[in-house]
């Protein structure tokens, strides 16, 4: 069979790796590496709705050639917009046409983890995998032992990588089970005879415990098939063939994934006039003048100048942290601000005056350093909740992004604020369905708003529907 030529290739390949690097040399490179977060593949699929793992591959044996040309970087880049919530790269030379090279530069350059797609046949590709930077391994059932399959799980565990385990039917999956798998992946194609069956992973779900994420492998095509697999709780689909044969992977990853709720839009940070010309062409819902200290911050004089040519289509939003009210109630009425964001320590009777006062929508920041932060502004008076990062050091504008999963109890509309740029606001409108998405340094290049990277925010935006 197939499986067993690609291991037999691949044992010879690893001692000849060997030869140049021993498992010592190797073992050592891998311990000493700078840890990132551990078992980060596995904590980001543990998502309330179906993830999407993305697979970069030049070939296969059933399928040839599936990318003649093959910019494996821009690829990797374009599953990361598109919203996957992590990428799989083959780097099995012979019969994948994969290279460690593609796997090193893929996850030194995207914010998501990277699955090792090879042939685990020896411990030592698992302490390469963590030289390469991949947050996860594939050990493949019908090629190994319950022995081999729990060392192997115990080496990644002890170098925080993740283990996807591999099985094609029952027994294997009992096998994974007994090896201690945390994540059990069910391949629909059959490596006798190539032929693809969705219906394998439905049917072999209710083999493994829902503690355990189960992932199917293989074939998946379509909405419908997405839609059934999703029915039938399975927490992530991997795709290769389908994704890679797309030129447009945002529109390809929202025709499988289903249409998602598209946010208000708020580009922020506004202070050059120059930089009116493509706000008036994307046309986001709203722009924002801060009013504080900031690189970004706007004159009075400023600001009216962008106004005088702002579309009136486009709400504007003043930005203010801890301002006087007088200076609030006089830019309020002398711009004619639609709304008044408090982006720091503003208490509830602030927020009750300044509405009052200004007749404006008011929105509070709250900068989420735990889920009491959020918990204590539930019922606030404020129009709309804008969640932020926490900073000691800056009241916002960090570009650092939080913990999305702190939101899950909030019962009102939001905005989401904090890191979001074309990388990762797919994955966040998906994960997070805000009412909103307030972006700011996501878009900006050495410190200035950047035309392109605008264009690009607003396009991904607009496709997720
Ligand atoms: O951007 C600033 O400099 C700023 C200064 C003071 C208060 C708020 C500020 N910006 C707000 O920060 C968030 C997130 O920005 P980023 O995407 O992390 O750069 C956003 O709400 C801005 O309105």
């Amino acid at each position: 069979m197939i499986l067993e030529k690609i291991a037999a290739r691949t044992r010879s390949r690893v001692d000849e790796c060997k030869q140049k690097k021993s498992l010592e040399e190797v073992k050592k490179e891998a311990q000493a590496k700078d840890k990132h977060e551990a078992f980060l593949f596995e904590k980001a699929l543990r998502g309330k709705d179906i993830s999407f793992i993305c697979e970069v591959k030049k070939a296969s044996p059933s399928k040839g050639i599936i990318a003649e040309d093959f910019p494996y970087l821009d690829i990797a880049k374009d599953y990361e917009k598109a919203g996957a919530t992590a990428i799989s790269v083959l780097t099995e030379p012979e019969f994948f046409l994969g290279k460690d090279q593609y796997l090193h530069e893929i996850a030194a350059t995207v914010n998501i983890p990277v699955l090792r797609k090879d042939f685990t046949v020896d411990e030592y590709q698992i302490y390469e995998a963590a030289t390469l930077g991949a947050g996860a391994v594939l050990l493949i059932c019908a090629l190994l032992s319950v022995e081999q399959l729990t060392r192997f799980r115990q080496i990644a565990d002890g170098l925080g990588l993740s283990c996807l385990v591999e099985a094609h039917d029952k027994t294997e999956i009992e096998k994974a089970l007994t090896a201690g798998a945390r994540i059990i992946g069910v391949n629909n194609r059959d490596l006798r005879d190539f032929s693809v069956d969705i219906n394998n992973s439905i049917k072999l779900r209710r083999e493994v415990p829902a503690d355990v994420i189960f992932i199917s492998e293989s074939g998946i095509k379509t909405a419908e098939d997405v839609a059934q697999l999703r029915k039938n709780n399975v927490q992530a689909v991997l795709i290769g063939e389908t994704f890679m044969r797309s030129a447009d992977k945002v529109r390809e990853l929202t025709k499988l994934y289903g249409p998602a709720a598209i946010p208000r839009t708020k580009i922020c940070g506004i202070s050059r006039v120059d930089d009116v010309a493509i706000i008036n062409e994307v046309q986001p819902d709203y722009i924002g003048l801060i009013f504080a200290p900031s690189k970004r911050q706007v004159t009075p004089s400023k600001a009216h100048a962008i106004k005088e040519i702002l579309s009136p289509a486009i709400e504007t939003v003043g930005v203010f942290v801890n301002e006087v009210e007088a200076a609030i109630i006089n830019a309020a009425h002398s711009l004619a601000l639609d709304v008044i964001q408090l982006h720091g320590d503003e208490t509830e009777e602030d927020i009750i005056r300044i509405k009052k006062e200004t007749g404006c929508a008011v929105w509070k920041a709250v900068r989420v350093e735990n889920s009491g932060d959020i918990e204590k502004w539930q019922h606030s008076a404020a129009d709309m909740l804008l969640f932020d990062t926490f900073s000691r050091e800056a009241a916002g504008g960090t570009g650092d992004s939080f913990d999305w999963t702190l939101l899950k109890g909030v019962t009102r509309p939001f905005l989401l604020a904090g890191g979001l740029s074309s990388k990762n606001v797919a994955r966040a409108i998906r994960k997070v369905v805000p009412w909103g998405v307030d972006i700011n340094s996501g878009v900006e290049t050495s410190g200035v708003k950047d035309s392109a990277k605008i264009k690009e925010i607003m396009s991904i935006i607009r496709r997720l529907k």
